[in-house]
């Protein structure tokens, strides 16, 4: 693991005198409705707290000022349940470097219909997509729309990994094998790189396999996943920038997604010390300074 933290290291860009604003990252979150309006938060504001420059919500009109009275910091459009809605979200695709598709967006057939259109648009226009939750259920629904598509990132959680495979694979998942389970995925995929999370969080890109173990804790409070989400939207845009000399041979995503899975964990242990069985997400937000700085810049 220890060679992999330092691909990790080699793709942050250094913080200088010389950037504008933007120039580390400006990402946007496909989510937010009116049952879940805490994932698409965590997911935006772990994209600012890892050193995105701007975070935008794309999220349904009731979710939008919910979102908005969490943070400041969020640039929420209340656009995803609009008529027009993919017209309106890809009239900003020019100024995004990635989109985190599915924190909290729910499964309503309207909604899913107008995200579809939106993962068509970001395709079109080469945007780098790391998919999550119900967008993972968009996806098992119909494989086709992210079909080799290599700027793409699946992060299914244990149920999440059952649901896709079997969609995919129309065979029962082995479980006494998740190395090959998730090697298998990606391949069926068209190379799609394809993280299971878990005990161990298991990476692919149909062709290698890494795998994290960092130490995080045995408190599995919701939430952790859409910091996740939020991490690896950064640090992939962050990896394709670096470029493949900078990750030694490895796929760029696939350094990304070791990255945002070892800062999720790192950020849960750290969490972890302080609040022990009272740990919540929000006690993980305030570790990421601290755990990125501990994993990545000593
Ligand atoms: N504060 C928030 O707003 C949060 C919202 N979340 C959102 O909630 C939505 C649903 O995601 P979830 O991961 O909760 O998915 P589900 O609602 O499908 O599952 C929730 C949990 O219920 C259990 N479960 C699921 N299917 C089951 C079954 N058939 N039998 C028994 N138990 C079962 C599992 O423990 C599973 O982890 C997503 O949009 C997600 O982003 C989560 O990210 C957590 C935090
Ligand atoms: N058994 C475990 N031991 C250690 N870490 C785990 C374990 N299960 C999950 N994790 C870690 O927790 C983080 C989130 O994974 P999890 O499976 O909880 O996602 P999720 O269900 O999508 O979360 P969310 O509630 O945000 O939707 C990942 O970084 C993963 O490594
Ligand atoms: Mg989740």
């Amino acid at each position: 693991m220890e060679n992999t933290f330092q691909l990790v290291k080699n793709i942050i860009p250094p913080l200088t005198t010389k950037k504008h604003k933007g120039q580390d990252g400006r990402i946007g979150i496909v989510g937010g409705c009116q049952e879940y309006t805490g994932a698409p938060y965590f997911a935006a504001i772990s994209a600012l707290k890892v050193g995105a420059d701007l975070s935008h919500v794309f999220c349904t009109r009731e979710a939008a000022p919910v979102i908005k009275s969490y943070s400041p910091e969020l640039i929420v459009h209340p656009v995803l349940d609009s008529p027009n809605a993919v017209h309106e979200v890809e009239k900003w695709l020019p100024r995004l470097h990635a989109l985190v598709v599915g924190p909290g967006l729910g499964r309503e057939d309207a909604l899913l219909e107008n995200v579809k259109g939106i993962l068509e648009a970001s395709k079109a226009r080469a945007i780098p997509v790391v998919i999550d939750a119900d967008g993972l259920w968009l996806i098992a629904q119909q494989p086709t729309l992210i079909q080799g598509y290599q700027k793409a990132v699946l992060t299914p959680n244990h149920v999440e990994f059952i649901r896709l495979s079997e969609a995919v694979l129309r065979d029962p998942v082995d479980s006494s094998d998740r190395r090959g389970a998730v090697l298998r995925l990606s391949q069926a995929l068209g190379n799609v790189t394809v993280v299971q999370k878990g005990e161990q969080d298991v990476i692919s890109d149909g062709e290698q396999v890494l795998e994290c173990n960092l130490q995080g804790s045995n408190r599995r409070c919701g939430g952790q996943g859409d910091l996740l989400s939020g991490f690896l939207g950064v640090l992939v845009q962050w990896a394709l920038h670096a470029g493949p000399e900078k990750t030694n041979g490895f796929s760029p995503l696939l350094v990304a997604a070791f990255g945002a899975c070892s800062l999720t964990r790192q950020c849960n242990h750290q969490a972890f010390q302080k609040h022990g069985r009272s740990t919540t997400t929000s006690d993980m937000i305030a570790e990421i300074r601290p755990a990125f700085n501990r994993l990545f810049e000593t």
